[in-house]
């Protein structure tokens, strides 16, 4: 079932409800109804409706009382289109004004509804996708060139597997590109079209992350303020990707495996069974097995989550493939940082070619990254060669991955000192190079206490 092709009717007359039916699964979508204002908000509460479609006049409580109930409780992740029998320019524009998303008049052609609908399914996507987008801005990615034979494997097992829904879990260390190979297992399956959303369950405190996966009623727990509808219930009808999985608690483990055995979810805060259907893909850099073993990983959510297992190499094991990476994002920064790249040093490049990269393609792109920002004729160079290593992975301490805002400074501390060592300590011409002001990089300096 397509999640974002879910539509409940909200109309008090049978016959119209009937026909919206008919027009809307003869286009594939799956309706839902409800006669009065009540029954339609009963029916959210129990089970998720990306778009509503809602009369205006009905007895009892109207169309614009159940937009403002929605807009109010669900705010962007239920679009409501209101329909009327009698168009008049202020109620479409109350109707926008609540936050309604279109408005449709019931003797118009219904054409004009479906591209109101297909308008919401976008804004939906939009939203949701909205930070997966940004992330992945003018990305494209190096695997139609791959030729390492390792690789290619992963990719036939990825052809393989796309088209069923079993649950798959991605192995292999930090920045072997787990999350783009989840994301292309999602493109070749036939949920293509839907949702695919990551969540990196380390980078949420556990008891923030329940709340994040299942959604939670309204005062449920302290700062709990509205309904919030949890990703399982967001990524109904596509992927979800639960990345860092072996970082979870036990007790999340336990409500996981709940939810793969039974499909079903409850929000916190409410015991109402609400139906969920995902394809799930995990992945981890940690060896489960071990976890398991020493108790930190539940044996019975291994064996759900690992019906397929997708082991990733190291880059290093794909030396065959490193000159050609090197050249992708070469290309792929130049082009976005509008730079005139003419060539890479003969040092430089035998040493990136010669490198090991612990942190894999991630700590590859970062160096590429780098090595393009500071180049100032065209000539990428790596001026200290054996800073690589410590720059590069300093993303942990004491074994756990540092903050992103510490990791941000500690990027950002750097990265000023080489540019103004390049530049003999000229802070306009600095300024000018990394392209902001000279105030602001003056307020940094000032920031991070290298005034000296
Ligand atoms: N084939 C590829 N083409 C282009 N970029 C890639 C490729 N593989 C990985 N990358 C880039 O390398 C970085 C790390 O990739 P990704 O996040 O998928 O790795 P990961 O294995 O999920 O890492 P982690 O275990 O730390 O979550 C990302 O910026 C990604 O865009």
């Amino acid at each position: 079932m397509i999640e974002s092709s879910k539509i409940l009717i909200v109309d008090d007359e049978v016959e119209y409800r009937e026909t919206y039916r008919m027009l809307l699964e003869g286009r594939g979508f799956f309706v839902g109804e409800a006669n009065s204002v009540q029954e339609a908000l009963e029916i959210l509460e129990r089970e998720y409706y990306p778009i509503v479609l809602s009369d205006v006049i009905m007895p009892g409580k109207d169309g614009f009382y159940l937009l403002n109930e929605i807009k109010r409780t669900y705010r962007d992740s239920i679009e409501v289109i209101i329909v009327t029998g009698y168009g008049s320019i202020e109620s479409a524009v109350r109707a926008m004004k609540i936050g309604a998303l279109g408005y449709f008049i019931k003797s118009r052609n219904p054409e004009e509804l479906f591209s109101e609908i297909d308008k919401a399914k976008r804004f939906i996507k939009l939203e949701t996708q909205n930070s997966i987008a940004k992330r992945e801005a003018g990305s494209k990615l190096f695997l139609s060139q791959i030729k390492s034979p390792k690789m290619f494997r992963v990719l036939k097992e990825v052809d393989a597997i796309s088209q069923f829904s079993s649950n798959i879990l991605l192995t292999g260390e930090t920045g072997v590109g787990k999350e783009i190979i989840a994301k292309l297992i999602h493109q070749k399956s036939k949920m293509a079209k839907e949702i695919f959303l990551p969540i990196n369950c380390q980078a949420i405190s556990d008891n923030l992350l329940e709340s994040e996966l299942f959604g939670h009623e309204k005062g449920s727990f302290t700062g709990a303020a509205s309904r919030r509808i949890g990703r399982f219930e967001e990524a109904n009808g596509g992927t979800i990707f639960l990345d860092e999985m072996g970082e979870m608690s036990l007790n999340t483990q336990v409500k996981i495996l709940r939810v793969l055995d039974t499909k079903q979810i409850e929000r916190i805060g409410s015991n109402k069974q609400i139906k969920v259907n995902f394809r799930l893909i995990s992945a981890t850099n940690r060896n489960l097995s071990k976890e398991i073993e020493l108790g930190n990983f539940r044996e019975d959510l291994f064996y759900r989550i690992n019906t397929i297992n997708i082991e990733i190499p190291p880059l290093r094991e794909r030396k065959e493939d490193l000159k050609g990476m090197i050249d992708f994002f070469i290309t792929h920064f130049s082009n976005e940082m509008k730079k005139n790249i003419k060539g890479i040093e003969r040092n430089t490049e035998q040493y990136l070619l010669a490198y090991d990269y612990p942190g894999n393609v991630r700590e590859l792109k970062n160096i590429i990254e780098r090595i393009v920002v500071l180049s100032t004729d065209g000539i990428l160079r790596l001026n200290n060669l054996e800073n690589i290593k410590t720059k590069e992975l300093n993303i942990s301490q004491n074994g756990k991955i540092i903050p992103f805002k510490e990791a941000r400074k500690r990027f950002e501390v750097d990265y000023i000192k080489d540019v103004l060592e390049k530049c003999d300590n000229n802070i306009t011409q600095a300024a000018s190079l990394i392209g902001i002001s000279r105030r602001q990089l003056f307020n940094k300096l000032v920031e991070y206490n290298l005034k000296s």
